[in-house]
Formats: C-alpha cells, structure tokens, sequence
C-alpha cells in the first residue's frame, strides 16, 4: 500500500464530526504513545483506526524498519552524496557495520569531552578563564547548537556565557562581542565543508578583532573549530590541536551531537551534554527496537505524512509551551524542510504530488495564542498543530505554569471541539472546529528529555522521506544561490536577468 492509496480514508473522513471520531473506542491505545520519557498524543487527528491500520500498513510496505535498521548500521543511504548517515551513530557507534568508523567516532567524543573538561580549568585560555564563548557557523552549524543552548540554560556552566554569529549582517559578530573581553573568549568556528561564506568572513573578523588586542598568538590560542574539512580549517589559521573533525556522513542539520556541537558541550560541561546524547539514544532504541504499532517516531512521521501527503495540508504549526524550547521551530524548519523539501525521488522520477515535506512555523505557545491562533481557529486554512508541553510536578507548583498548560489543553480542545455562534454576531463568533492537533509531553526540561525530542523528530522526519521516497539527507537546492551571489560579487553579471542586474546596480555591487 502507498500514501496514494489512502485518499479513500482522507475523503471518508473528510466530513467526519471530529467529537465522534475523538470517542471511537480504542483510541487512546492506539494513538498515545510512549517513549524515552515522552508521550505523543495523536487522538486530535482527523483519522480513525481503519486509517490508522492502513497507515500502518503503508510504513510496513515502504519497509520503514528495515530502513531504520540500514541508517544504524552505516549503509550508503544518502544516495546522492553516496555516503552513509550517521547521526545516529554519533550517539550510539555500537550498531555500525564498520567497526574502524565506530572507533573514529568513539574517539571524536573523547577528545571534545577532554576538551570542553580543560575549558572549564580557570587558566583554559593562556592563563585566563573561558567567560565568553562565540560560536560562529551558519545552518546546521547554527541552529542546532542554538537551540540547545538555550533550551538547557539552567544546565550551563556558572560564569560562561555562549553566543551566536551567523550572519553576514557585521552586526551580528558586533552583538557577540559586546561585553566580551579577548583574554577570556573562545571562538568556535563551525563549519561542515568549511568553505561557507557567512562563516569564513564571521571567521576571519572575529580572529582580527582577537588579533587586533592580542596579537597573533593571543588570537591562535583562542580559536579552535569543529568540521568535516581539517585541512581547510588548518589553511584557514587553526591550530591543528584545535581543530575537531568529524566525518561527511554526519549531515549539517543532524550534526549536534558531533564535534559540531562543541559549543554545547562547552557550555554545559561533557557530562550534561552525554545525558543530551543519551537521551536521544533512547529514542534511536525505541525507534530501531519497537513494532510499528507502538514506535513513536514512526507514528509521528505517519501522522504528518497523513496531514501533508493525503489529506494535502501544507503547513505545521509547532506551538511550544516553555520558553526555554522558543528556537525549537527554527530549528526544526531546518531539519524539515531541507531535510523533505524535494521534488525527484532517489531514482530522479519526480515525486507524486504533496509527497515533499510540510512548510514548519510556529513560537512560543502563548504568544501564538495572541496572534496567529485566530488564524488557526477561523481562517479559511488548515494548519495541524503540535502542542509541545512540560510535564514536570515540580514545574506545576508555580500558577503561571498550570495557567500556561491549562491554555494549551484548552486550545487542543477548541481546535478539535469549536464552538457554535450565538446572538447577532453568531456568525462571527461561530469555531467551526474540527481542526488537527498533536501533544508532545516532556517529563521537564532536562538533557535526557530534549535529546529525545530532539531525535523523535529526525527519525519522524526519516520515516516521512522513507514515506515519501525521497533522500533527506542532501540539499542541492540551496547551492544555486550561492552561486549567484559569488558571480555578483566577482562583477560576473552574464547570467543574471534585468531585474537582478538593475538591483545589483542599485545596491552597488
Ligand atoms: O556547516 P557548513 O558546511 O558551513 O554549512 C552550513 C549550512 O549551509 C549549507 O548551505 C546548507 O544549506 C546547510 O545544510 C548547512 O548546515
């Protein structure tokens, strides 16, 4: 059975009253979930258990398990780029087939380990304390590490603070900077291919301003960098005891957990950010371990799957009720959308239509509820939710935070329920409902509880490419601007239509 195959099932249930679908005996067995300490709750879906059983069956036939099991063990299955995918393998090198890789790997965690120990050393930079940290990199290189700063704020270590450049706008390296002293800030430069132009230029600043007040040397020994090209960083003027590599197969957007990181577990310590990484292997266990019936992350690649491919719905909205995971959407629009954003399946054959990823939005749960939930609520247009929640008891002793996850169980169910109109303006005030929705509960905010999140949605974003039939793990269409954006800057204006070369014009280039 494919994805195709089920527009019966999404025009069965098109018109179907979302209160009696929520009742249909069985489902809360079947569609809330558990794993790594977290619970997915998929009862708010426009689907029933006879959809749910094709679903299941869909997963199954696109032999999802079977290609959960090939990523572990280190098979090419980034076909374009004819390498394996080893994100997981950078939490768990004990599944991979090739036993040299799992020791390269091993040893890659040990030395940013030894490293981030030494940087908690009050003399770790020539005799000066590490305060200020500046990890420069952009994409993957960015928002990852970003992310997990601040989601793990209270986990940081006292007195360090981290912060983060990557764009080409020189204020942004100048807001870094603010405050810092040289002798006591370390820069980190994060680069994959280290050939990227906002991060090589961020780079170069930043190693002037050090050299500017320390001189060379002074610079030298507070610079280090984490990227699959060590010559390149070592030509760039890194010491080479600095440089941190990490295999190709470890893709931008999947690459927290590798020396790419660093900036992590310099902030957090190494034991903070092995219980990050351990809780994502929890979820890598249940995700390679559990039957179909029962795997979260294959549910949640099914139900987005069901939203996006079947029932046509192009958008998700992630609403998040804890402050600490606001930069969770910008991640995942990374790890989403160029992750699922295609058109050619591994073959070259152009995918059939809706079987590309969903464009990712959302914030803050609260905030959202103030600006775009009218849009959910009564617009034209259907956008599922995910509601992300903290259930931590401890957390809920303060009102704010009941108040806070009260408002979220009330907007799943308005969402679902709606409400009829009454008097006058009924027809305005009228909530047609019916509207899809997950809930992802955390036990709190810890290491064990973000990794695992944070792995949830890489394997669902995996099941959905498996789905789809498409490779996540490349990214050629964000090369043609870049491109272009070197022509313009070399003066080659050949290729360029009327439009651009009149803006080249305007903006001086
Ligand atoms: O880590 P780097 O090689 O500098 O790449 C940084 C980012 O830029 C690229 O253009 C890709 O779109 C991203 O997937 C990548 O994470």
């Amino acid at each position: 059975m494919t994805l195709a195959a089920l527009d019966a099932h999404a025009r069965r249930l098109a018109g179907a009253d979302m209160r009696t679908l929520i009742a249909e005996p069985g489902r809360d067995d079947a569609l809330v979930l558990e794993a790594a300490g977290l619970v997915f709750d998929a009862r708010r879906q426009r689907l029933d258990l006879q959809a749910w059983k094709a679903l299941l069956n869909t997963a199954q036939d696109a032999r999802l398990p079977e290609a959960f099991a090939a990523m572990a063990r280190g098979d090419v299955i980034n076909t374009t780029e004819s390498r394996p995918v080893l994100h997981m393998a950078c939490r768990n090198p004990d599944r991979l087939a090739d036993p040299a890789l799992a020791s390269r790997l091993r040893g890659a965690r040990e030395r940013t380990a030894a490293f981030a120990d030494a940087i908690g050393a009050p003399d770790a930079l020539a005799g000066h304390p590490v305060r200020r940290i500046v990890n420069i990199g952009i994409g993957g290189s960015d928002l990852g590490p970003r992310f997990i700063y601040d989601a793990l704020k209270a986990w940081r270590r006292e007195g360090v603070e981290a912060r983060f450049v990557s764009n080409l706008d020189p204020a942004d390296l100048d807001d870094a900077l603010e405050g810092a002293e040289p002798e006591t800030t370390l820069v980190v430069i994060v680069s994959k291919s280290f050939t990227t132009q906002e991060t090589l230029m961020n780079g170069q600043a930043a190693r002037g301003w050090l050299a500017a007040r320390l001189g060379e040397k002074g610079a030298d020994a507070r610079l280090c960098a984490a990227t699959a090209a060590p010559d390149k960083a070592a030509e760039f003027g890194v010491d080479p005891a600095r440089i941190f590599p990490f295999e190709g197969g470890v893709g931008g957007r999947y690459s927290l957990w590798s020396p790419a990181g660093i900036a992590i577990e310099l902030a957090v310590g190494a034991k903070v950010y092995a219980r990050l990484l351990h809780g994502a292997r929890v979820m890598d266990d249940d995700a390679l371990e559990t039957p179909l019936a029962t795997n979260l992350a294959a549910a949640k690649g099914l139900v987005d799957a069901w939203n996006r491919a079947v029932r046509g719905l192009p958008s998700r909205c992630v609403a998040a009720y804890s402050s600490r995971l606001e930069r969770l959407p910008a991640y995942l629009q990374q790890l989403e959308m160029e992750s699922l954003g295609k058109s050619a399946a591994h073959d070259g054959a152009a995918l059939p239509p809706r079987h590309s990823g969903a464009l990712v939005w959302g914030g803050r749960g609260s905030d959202l509820q103030h600006s775009v939930f009218q849009w959910l609520h009564q617009g034209q247009d259907e956008a599922p939710v995910d509601f992300i929640a903290l259930n931590d008891s401890s957390f809920m002793e303060d009102p704010r935070a009941r108040a806070l996850n009260a408002n979220l169980a009330a907007q799943g169910a308005a969402l679902t329920t709606g409400r009829a109109g009454e008097g006058e303006l009924a027809a305005h005030k009228a909530i047609a409902g019916g509207r899809a929705s997950s809930t992802i509960l955390m036990p709190g905010l810890t290491p064990e509880s973000l990794g695992a999140l944070v792995a949830l949605h890489e394997h669902k974003v995996f099941a959905e490419s498996v789905l789809y039939g498409l490779n996540a793990f490349d990214q050629w269409g964000v090369e043609l601007g870049k491109a272009l954006a070197r022509d313009l800057l070399s003066g080659d204006m050949s290729g360029f239509d009327p439009a651009a070369r009149d803006l080249a014009r305007r903006l001086g280039l």
